[in-house]
Parts: C-alpha cells; sequence; structure tokens
C-alpha cells in the first residue's frame, strides 16, 4: 500500500462535528433532541450506540443516512458533508418492512429495479447467494408473511447487503424477536462483518449484544442526547456466545449499565 492509501485508510470514515438537532414538536414547542455531539467512527469500525429511550439515538442515524439536515454542526463521510442519501450507505430498522405481495427474492432486489428501473443478472445471483448466507436460501421464492419475523429481518438484512455497502447503519434491528432469535442473529451478523467487512453503526438497547458485537460503545445522556461516554471493548475476537461468559464482560457491562441508569437510579 503507498502512503496516500496508507493514510486515506487511517482517516476516519464518519466524523459527527458539533451535531445538534431541535425539532419543532406538533405543539409548536421546541425539542432539543442532540445537543454538541462529536465524534468519529474509523473505517470498517462497529460501533454500537446505547442510551436512555429518547436520547436521540435514531435521529443520529437519521442524520447519518442523509435522511435528517441536522439543525447545528455536520456530519462527514469520507471528508464529504452529508447532505442527502448516499449510495455507500446500508440500512435496516427495527421493522422488516418487507413489501408483502413480493417474493423474498424481489424484495432484495426491489430497491435497485426501484433505482435503477432494471436488476443486473449479477445482482439477482448476489441476492441469491445473500439469502444462503443468512439462511434462507430456501425461501426466496416464499412471500414475507410465509416467514417469521426473525427470517423477515434476515432478509432485510440480506436487502441491505446487497449493494455491498460500505457502511451499515442499523437502528435496533433484532429488537423485535424473541432471545434466541436475537443471539443467533447477532452471532451472524458478526460472521457477516468478519467476512466482508464494514463500517457498522448498531443502535440497541442491549448492554450484552453491543458488548458481543461492538469495537467501541458510545454511552449517550439523557436528553438532551449527547456523548456520556466512549468504552472500548476490549474483550478478545472472535467473540462467541462464550464471551458472555467472561469476566471482563461482566465488567464492562456493569459499568455500561451504570453510566446508563445514574440519572433513574442515583448510583
Ligand atoms: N420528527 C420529530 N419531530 C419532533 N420530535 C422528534 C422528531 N423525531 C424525534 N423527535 C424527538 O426527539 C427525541 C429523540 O428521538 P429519537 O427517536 O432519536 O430517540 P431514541 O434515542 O432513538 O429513542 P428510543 O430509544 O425510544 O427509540 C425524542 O424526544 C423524540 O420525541
Amino acid at each position: 500500500m503507498n502512503a496516500a492509501a496508507a493514510m486515506q485508510q487511517e482517516r476516519p470514515s464518519i466524523v459527527f462535528d458539533r451535531v445538534g438537532q431541535v425539532f419543532t414538536s406538533s405543539d409548536g414547542s421546541e425539542v432539543v433532541a442532540l445537543e454538541n455531539t462529536s465524534f468519529e467512527i474509523q473505517r470498517h469500525e462497529f460501533i454500537a450506540v446505547i442510551g436512555p429511550s429518547g436520547c436521540g439515538k435514531s435521529t443520529l442515524l437519521r442524520i447519518l443516512a442523509g435522511l435528517v439536515r441536522p439543525t447545528h454542526g455536520q456530519v462527514e463521510i469520507y471528508g464529504l458533508p452529508v447532505t442527502e442519501p448516499r449510495e455507500e450507505i446500508g440500512i435496516v430498522f427495527q421493522k422488516p418492512t418487507l413489501l408483502p405481495w413480493l417474493s423474498i427474492r424481489d424484495n432484495l432486489t426491489f430497491p435497485m429495479r426501484h433505482k435503477y428501473g432494471r436488476v443486473s443478472p449479477q445482482e439477482v445471483e448476489r441476492g441469491e447467494e445473500l439469502l444462503e448466507m443468512v439462511g434462507l436460501g430456501n425461501f426466496a421464492g416464499k412471500r414475507p408473511d410465509e416467514l417469521s419475523g426473525g427470517m423477515q429481518q434476515r432478509a432485510a438484512i440480506a436487502r441491505a447487503l446487497l449493494h455491498d455497502p460500505e457502511i451499515l447503519l442499523m437502528d435496533e434491528p433484532f429488537s423485535a424477536l424473541d432471545a434466541l432469535t436475537r443471539d443467533e442473529l447477532s452471532l451472524e451478523l458478526l460472521n457477516i462483518w468478519t467476512q466482508r467487512p464494514k463500517t457498522v453503526f448498531f443502535i440497541t438497547h442491549s448492554i450484552p449484544e453491543a458488548l458481543l458485537l461492538a469495537d467501541r460503545i458510545l454511552v449517550m445522556s439523557a436528553r438532551p442526547g449527547r456523548v456520556r461516554e466512549i468504552i472500548d471493548v476490549d474483550l478478545p475476537r472472535p467473540r462467541s456466545l462464550e464471551t458472555l461468559t467472561e469476566p471482563r464482560f461482566n465488567e464492562l457491562a456493569n459499568h455500561i449499565r451504570r453510566q446508563v441508569f445514574s440519572r433513574h437510579v442515583g448510583l
């Protein structure tokens, strides 16, 4: 690698620079959702975001996705301010939002078809590979209502990965699932991230999930949301369910719990 390429690699992928967001509610009052939020994310880093309900986590994600313009500060991806949705981003929301009248296969390629009017044979092939990868190889021809919630969410993950995004944004993607499916999908996500590294911005309410997956955890304060602490997750990789039993895992979990709940229980 030459020096210029090495420098490019070392530059953060994403920079939040003093980002603030004030919403005007339907009754005309102002809601300060985010205040003076600054942090950086390195290329291919897995960042989990955790914090009390309403502290602005989804707002951060929507700003990063280019779906909302911040009222203060700015976000940069690869040195360019985010002003609209960008090609290199894939998004997975809490609900799978699949189109009920299309097969799983056609749901995967729908965004491409909608945007470009066509889907290439390579994309169709990649869709089939991704469905295999998320364990839905035998369900490509089924409609969403023929699949369980966990299977639908797998399909939504495969859909977000179809254009092989450099950056994956996930807003509580597993929160509607039962605990077992949740663990299974977390491990699958780790596997996908290891095979095809990406920068991941992952919102969760689950401290164990954040610790299992992330390189760093951004802990936010209650509204108005600010960065309270950024924690390096120094648990070795590869991680597995065994990781959840390590003493260091418990130490980190207790620390985060105190950070998130201190305001509520006077810790
Ligand atoms: N479009 C909007 N108009 C007005 N207020 C909004 C809007 N979007 C978000 N808010 C407010 O901004 C604050 C932050 O919302 P946000 O959804 O980002 O929080 P969150 O941390 O993701 O919450 P949760 O964990 O409950 O999903 C909340 O008080 C919310 O009511």
